[in-house]
């Protein structure tokens, strides 16, 4: 089959966005995690952490589906949702719309940029929550809040939490966000283990000043990542919840791809948060695939121009985790 692809990132978070509704494809099943497989290894031409199918929905104003770079599906993404965004904006000529995922139906638009000619997007993250049957994570009790999960560490506090995808988080200083511990404990819950049998995304989180966060995400289906924006998001409310920073306010959460923003809502016994980021494409690329052969070629390239601008967001945000993080 012949495909064309756009090439985008969402905080270095880096997507092949595959668009249905002008492709005009028709992809099974096993067709959409072979491609994900194949088309995300870093080993090929393209590579990137997961692929996200842009389709007609029949009642909202396009359908996401996302698939991890292993092929499993992720019922929600927060940087990949960004760009979904944009793609169904940029199509319809709207500046807002809604989209369906796989557990709700979220409204996006298009925001005020959050760096000179940087493309951003703020979207919804919802539903939030916090029993640990919807993870699952199988432990005695109904919620993990801020508690060590023992098979994990005797003095690390986690929460988790669903947004809905599986999130479990914790507030770290800087002696464990340099070592090696979040690998250790995101390979043992991602690989076979009875605490979180569907795996988990982990972020360690590490409070800068007021309503500033760094946040780094070993994620579920692909393995650290520049940044996540469903964990970005979940992080800032454990960080509301703990009093460290407050919500309806703007938090600036930086990652190893840039910056992002987040406000955190309380309705009533409900949370939501607004994620607010950069929506940059990188390529537009037309392929050959054989899905049979898992094998393909690139049959032509396009460059965009705009990650010249989203660079200098990011050597600003580097600067800045290396002074107040690293330094
Ligand atoms: N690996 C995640 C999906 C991708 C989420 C992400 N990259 C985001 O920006 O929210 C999962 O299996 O739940």
């Amino acid at each position: 089959m012949e495909l064309t692809l756009i090439k985008g990132h969402g905080s270095g978070n880096d997507f092949l966005i595959i668009n249905e509704i002008i492709n005009e494809v028709h992809l099974t099943e096993s067709d959409r995690v072979k491609l994900a497989q194949l088309l995300c290894s870093r080993e090929t031409e393209l590579g990137a952490d997961g692929i996200l199918f842009v389709m007609r929905s029949e009642r909202a104003d396009g359908r996401m589906r996302v698939f991890n770079a292993d092929g499993s599906e992720a019922s929600m993404c927060g940087n990949g949702l960004r760009l979904v965004a944009r793609t169904i904006c940029e199509l319809y000529g709207k500046n807002e719309a809604i989209i369906e995922t796989m557990k709700k139906d979220l409204k996006v638009r298009k925001q005020e940029e959050l760096y000179p000619n940087v493309h951003t997007y703020q979207v919804e993250i919802s539903p939030v929550l916090f029993e640990l049957k919807v993870l699952p994570l199988n432990l005695n009790k109904p919620t993990l809040y801020n508690e060590t999960i023992k098979e994990l560490s005797s003095d690390l506090k986690f929460t988790a939490l669903a947004v809905p995808n599986p999130h479990l988080i914790s507030i770290v200083g800087s002696e464990v966000l340099m070592s090696d511990f979040q690998q250790t404990i995101s390979e043992k819950v991602n690989g076979p283990n009875h605490l979180f049998p569907d795996g988990v995304n982990v972020s360690f989180v590490k409070p800068i000043q007021s309503n500033t966060i760094y946040v780094r995400t070993y994620e579920r289906g692909v393995g650290f990542t520049n940044a996540c924006g469903t964990a970005m998001s979940a992080s800032s409310l454990v960080t509301c919840l703990q009093g460290i920073n407050q919500f309806e306010k703007m938090i600036d959460v930086y990652n190893n791809g840039g910056r992002v923003q987040c406000m955190v809502h309380k309705d009533g016994e409900k949370y939501y948060i607004d994620l607010i980021g950069n929506a940059t494409y990188l390529y537009e690329a037309s392929v050959k695939v054989d899905l049979e052969q898992m094998s393909f070629s690139v049959i032509s390239k396009n460059e965009f121009t705009e990650q010249d601008a989203y660079e200098k967001l990011q050597v600003e945000a580097k600067q800045f985790i290396n002074e107040t993080i690293k330094g």
